[in-house]
C-alpha cells in the first residue's frame, strides 16, 4: 500500500517524539528542524553516521516484518519544504546588489560566495542546523596532494581535467573577491579565502540539485528590485534529501512540487539496510571529480573521449552535409562494450558500440580522395563509406583507444605499490573502470576487423605467399628508381613502393584476364571473384571503361608507367601468355595503379586490398 505523503499536522511532531530518527544530536537536530519548518522523514528510516560513506540513512532494525521487510512501496522517505531549500534564492543576509547582480561575474561563482557567506555565518545564518553538518575536507582530487595526484596520471583526470577546473574556480573566485573588495569591503573580503571557496563549489558538486531539475523559481529581487538569474539554472542544497548515498541503477522517485522536495521508492527494502539514492547514470570520472568516491565495477561508468581534429577542404564541406553533424558533441562518454559473441552473427556495425556521430565524423576525417569524390557526387550521407572506409575508422579508432590504454597502464601503480589509503583506493578504481572499457572496445574492434575483414580483404603477405613464383620472381628483379635532386645531391627512389607493385601486378593478373576469372590464385578465390564481378559490375571501373576514356596519358605519367609496364613485363618472362595474355602497357598501369590507390589500405606492416 502507497503511503501519503505527510499532512503538515502529522508532520509537526514533538521533538522528544523525533529522537528515534537518530542518535547523533546534529542529525536529530536537523530533523527536527525539517520537520518544524513542514517537512517530512518516514518512521521506518533512521539517521546515522557511516565511517566509510559519511551520514546515511537506513531502515530502522525495528521495522522488521516477519522476512525482513517493511511492506509495498511506494513509500516516502524524506521530504523537505521549499522554505529551507538553500540556494541564490534564500535570502543572502548582506551581499550588495552590485555584487548580485554584476553580469560579469559567473552564477556559480555567486552561489559559491553565497554558500561560504553562510558557512562564515554560523550559528548566526538561519540554515545552520544544515550549514553545520556539511563537510569540511573532500576526497575529490582538488584535494589530492601532488603524491595523490601522481596516482591519476595516464587518465583523463590526470592529464589536465583536474588542474582546469582549479584553474577556473580560482578565476572566479579571485573575480569575486575583487568585486567584493571594491564595495568597500575589503576586510570582509578577505574572510573569502580560497579554501572556503573550494569548500564551497564542492559542497555544491557533491550534493547539490540543479534548481531547474527541482522547479525552484529563477527570479530573485535583490535590494534594488531588480531581478537577477532570470532562466539561469543554478546549484540548490536540499537539507535532509541530499544525505542519502548514491547507488547505481536504484529505483528512486523524485517528487517537486510548489511547496516540497520529496524522495520516494518504490522499492521493497529490507530492515536494517542501508537506503539509498541515484545521483543518475554517472561514471567513476564524474563520481571522483565531483564527489569524491568511485564505484567498483561500476555499472554505470564511462571513458570521457575528446575529440579535437576537424575535417578540412572538402571533407569539411562533406561534413557539413552529413545528418549527423547535428549530434556533434566535443565529448563523447563511451561505455564498456558488450562481451563479444563466439557464435559469429552477421557482422555488427560499428555505431552498434560506438557513438554514432562520433563514428561518423572518423568516415570522413579518414576518407580518401575518391571516396571524398564519391560522396560529393553521391548521396553525401552514404554509409558506409566504402569497405575501405569502414576498416580506415575501424583501425584508427583502434590506434586511438590503444594510445588510451598505454597511458593507462604505463602510470598504474596498482601492482608496484598498492593503494594505502582511501585516496590512493578510489584513483585505482576509477583507473581499473577506464582500462576495462578500453580493452572491452578493443577486444570488440578486432572482433569487427576480423569478421568484416574476412572475405572482403586480401593481405599482401597472404597473396604472395599463395604465389610463392611471382614473389620469387620480384625478388630477382629489383625495382627500378628514378633521380631525385635534393638539397644535399641527387637521390635515387624506387618508382613504386612494392606493396603497390604486387597489388599492381596482381591486379593486372587476376582481373584483366577476363577469361581466366575462375581460375584465381589458390586461397584467395573468393576474394577475387567478388573483387572482379564488383568491377566489371561498376560503370567506369573496368579496364576496358577505363581505357575508352583514357587513351591518351600526359608525357609525364607516361614515362613512369611506362617503366612500370617494362618492368612488369620483365618480371614476367618466359611466361608468355601467362600474365594477361598481352604486353602490359603504360594504359594498364594507370588504370590498376589508380585501383591500388583507391582500394589499398596500410596496417602496421602489412597493406590490404579492399573489396
Ligand atoms: C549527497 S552526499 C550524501 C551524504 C553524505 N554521506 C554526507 O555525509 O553528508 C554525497 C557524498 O556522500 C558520499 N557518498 C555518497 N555515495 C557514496 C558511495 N556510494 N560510496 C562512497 N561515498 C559515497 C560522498 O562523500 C559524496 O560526496
Amino acid at each position: 500500500m502507497s503511503e501519503q505523503a505527510p499532512a503538515s499536522k502529522k508532520a509537526r511532531l514533538d521533538p522528544e517524539a523525533s529522537r528515534q530518527y537518530s542518535e547523533h544530536q546534529y542529525l536529530r537536530e536537523l530533523a527536527e528542524w525539517v520537520i518544524r519548518a513542514g517537512g517530512y522523514i518516514s518512521d521506518k528510516l533512521e539517521l546515522y553516521k557511516d565511517e566509510k560513506n559519511g551520514f546515511s540513512a537506513r531502515i530502522a532494525s525495528g521495522d522488521a516484518g516477519e522476512s525482513g521487510s517493511i511492506g509495498e512501496g511506494p513509500l516516502t522517505l524524506v521530504s523537505c519544504p521549499t522554505s529551507l531549500v538553500f540556494s541564490l534564492a534564500s535570502p543572502s543576509p548582506s551581499f550588495p546588489s552590485s555584487f548580485l547582480e554584476c553580469p560579469s561575474l559567473s552564477t556559480h561563482a555567486k552561489a559559491c560566495f553565497h554558500l561560504s557567506q553562510h558557512l562564515l555565518l554560523k550559528e548566526r545564518g538561519q540554515f545552520w542546523p544544515y550549514i553545520r553538518l556539511l563537510p569540511e575536507t573532500f576526497d575529490t582530487p582538488l584535494y589530492f596532494s601532488d603524491d595523490e595526484m601522481e596516482r591519476l596520471a595516464g587518465t583523463n583526470l590526470g592529464a589536465g581535467d583536474v588542474a582546469l577546473r582549479k584553474h577556473l574556480w580560482m578565476e572566479e573566485w579571485e573575480a569575486g573577491r575583487k568585486l567584493l573588495g571594491e564595495d568597500g569591503n575589503a576586510e570582509s573580503a578577505r574572510d573569502y579565502t580560497w579554501e572556503l571557496y573550494l569548500r564551497a563549489a564542492t559542497i555544491y558538486t557533491s550534493r547539490s540539485f540543479p534548481s531547474k531539475l527541482v522547479g525552484i523559481g529563477a527570479t530573485i529581487f535583490t535590494d534594488k528590485n531588480s531581478s537577477i538569474l532570470d532562466g539561469a539554472d543554478f546549484p540548490v542544497l536540499i537539507p535532509l534529501v541530499d544525505l542519502l548515498n548514491h547507488k547505481p541503477n536504484t529505483k528512486i522517485i523524485w517528487e517537486p512540487t510548489s511547496t516540497s522536495f520529496s524522495l520516494r521508492t518504490p522499492e521493497n527494502l529490507v530492515a536494517g539496510s542501508q537506503v539509498f539514492n541515484n545521483y543518475g547514470p554517472k561514471g567513476n570520472e564524474e563520481l571522483l571529480m565531483g564527489y569524491g568516491f568511485a564505484i567498483p565495477e561500476n555499472p554505470t561508468d564511462s571513458l570521457a573521449m575528446k575529440f579535437t581534429i576537424s575535417p578540412r577542404g572538402q571533407a569539411a564541406e562533406i561534413w557539413e552535409q552529413r545528418k549527423l553533424k547535428q549530434a556533434w558533441k566535443e565529448v563523447f562518454h563511451l561505455t564498456k562494450s558488450a562481451d563479444v559473441d563466439q557464435e559469429k552473427g552477421p557482422t555488427p556495425a560499428l555505431e552498434e558500440d560506438w557513438p554514432e556521430a562520433f563514428i561518423d565524423l572518423f568516415r570522413i576525417l579518414v576518407a580518401n580522395e575518391s571516396e571524398i569524390d564519391d560522396l560529393e557526387n553521391g548521396d553525401p550521407n552514404a554509409t558506409p563509406v566504402s569497405i575501405r572506409n569502414e576498416l580506415a575508422v575501424a583501425l584508427g579508432l583502434k590506434a586511438a583507444i590503444n594510445q588510451k590504454l598505454v597511458s593507462l597502464r604505463n602510470y598504474d601503480l596498482s601492482m608496484t605499490s598498492p593503494a594505502t589509503s582511501y585516496r590512493e583506493r578510489i584513483a585505482d578504481i576509477y583507473r581499473k573502470g577506464q582500462e576495462d572499457i578500453v580493452v572491452s572496445k578493443i577486444k570488440k574492434l578486432n572482433s569487427f576487423l576480423e569478421s568484416y575483414a574476412r572475405d572482403s580483404v586480401l593481405g599482401l603477405s597472404q597473396y604472395l605467399e599463395d604465389n610463392a613464383d611471382l614473389a620469387q620472381r620480384l625478388d630477382r628483379c629489383p625495382i627500378p628508381v628514378e633521380e631525385i635532386e635534393g638539397e644535399d645531391g641527387p637521390f635515387y627512389e624506387e618508382i613504386v613502393a612494392k606493396q603497390e607493385l604486387v597489388f599492381i601486378i596482381a591486379l593486372l593478373r587476376e582481373s584483366l584476364n577476363i577469361e581466366r576469372t575462375d581460375n584465381h590464385s589458390s586461397g584467395s578465390q573468393t576474394f577475387w571473384n567478388a573483387f572482379v564481378s564488383a568491377l566489371y559490375n561498376t560503370p567506369g571501373m573496368s579496364f576496358d571503361d577505363f581505357a575508352k576514356l583514357n587513351d591518351i596519358l600526359d608525357d609525364e605519367s607516361e614515362g613512369i608507367y611506362g617503366a612500370i609496364a617494362d618492368y612488369c613485363n620483365s618480371v614476367d618472362e618466359g611466361h608468355t601468355q601467362g600474365f594477361i595474355s598481352q604486353e602490359v602497357n603504360s594504359l594498364h598501369i594507370s588504370w590498376a595503379w589508380g585501383l591500388v590507390r583507391t582500394k589499398c589500405i596500410s596496417i602496421g606492416e602489412e597493406t590490404f586490398l579492399t573489396l
